[in-house]
């Protein structure tokens, strides 16, 4: 049996009318069918007491990227410029269900919104618009590439840390640590890291492009890029996605054999 792997939603208009769907890129199903070789399970935004009572059925997490930011009231930040995207529903989806994933020790991988997620769940902040900070480099999606060309190039190099557990997990591929090439498609970026995110990978203007969570008992890391949208042909990011689904095959042996999962307290 292949491990379930939960994938999160974002409510989106659809149609003519513009009614609400849950959804998730096709990106997301595809890689978690190939190289996680998982069973994707989509999360719908549907609140907490849905995706807790999910999260116990689970046996990995991939929290998805999405253009809508998290609202600023998780982490006392000032409000969004006029007409930048929100997803209300997403956010009390995923903030509690990423806080029940990490102390259940659940395999978690979390990209883009995904991360910017972790860390606020976690009791961090974020920047809303890093290109407008002195000193900063502009990650949003370029708007002259074709969107091809946006997902598969590289933006900017990120040096990741020696002995980190990203260089452990890229350990026996032909890489340099100092610069690694990534897409780039964000505005925001971690402002003030989470007690518990350890970073491990920045851009040349120290922008976090990647972190681990201190003392989570299972796989937990979160990339600012998206290694989902060329897994296919760059080594580095498709290793990420191997060693998420190994570890989300040895959580669900572990559960199987009775390793237990209980179903987590509800949050504060
Ligand atoms: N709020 C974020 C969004 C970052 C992100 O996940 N971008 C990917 C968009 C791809 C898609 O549309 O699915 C920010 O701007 O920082």
């Amino acid at each position: 049996m292949r491990p379930l792997i939960g994938i999160s939603c974002c409510v989106k208009p659809f149609g003519p009318t513009g009614m609400p769907n849950h959804a998730a890129s096709d990106h997301y199903v595809r890689v978690v069918l190939g190289p996680v070789g998982g069973m994707p399970v989509l999360l719908p935004a549907a609140g907490e007491d849905v995706s807790r009572e999910l999260l116990s059925r689970l046996d990995g997490l991939l929290l998805t990227g999405s253009r809508s930011n998290v609202c600023p009231v998780y982490y006392d930040g000032p409000c969004h410029a006029e007409g930048t995207p929100e997803d209300p529903a997403r956010d009390a989806t995923t903030l509690p269900l990423i806080r029940a994933a990490v102390s259940e020790g659940v395999p978690l991988l979390a990209i883009c919104r995904g991360f910017q997620e972790l860390n606020v769940a976690l009791g961090g902040s974020l920047d809303q618009r890093i290109q407008d900070l002195d000193g900063r480099m502009d990650h949003s999606t370029p708007s002259d590439q074709t969107l091809s060309r946006v997902k598969t190039g590289k933006a900017h190099p990120v040096r990741v840390a020696p002995g980190s557990g990203l260089a452990r997990l890229w350990a026996g591929l032909d890489y340099d640590p100092l610069a690694v090439p990534v897409n780039s498609l964000h505005n925001q970026g971690v402002a003030r890291a989470a007690p518990r995110l350890r970073p491990e990978a920045w851009a040349p203007d120290g922008t976090i492009e990647a972190a681990s969570i201190d003392g989570a008992p299972g796989f937990a890391v979160g990339v600012q890029w998206h290694p989902e949208y060329d897994w296919e042909r760059d080594a580095l990011s498709r290793r990420i996605f191997d060693r998420f689904g190994e570890a989300a095959l040895s959580f669900a042996a572990r559960r199987a054999a009775g390793g237990g999962f209980a179903l987590p307290a509800a949050a504060e």
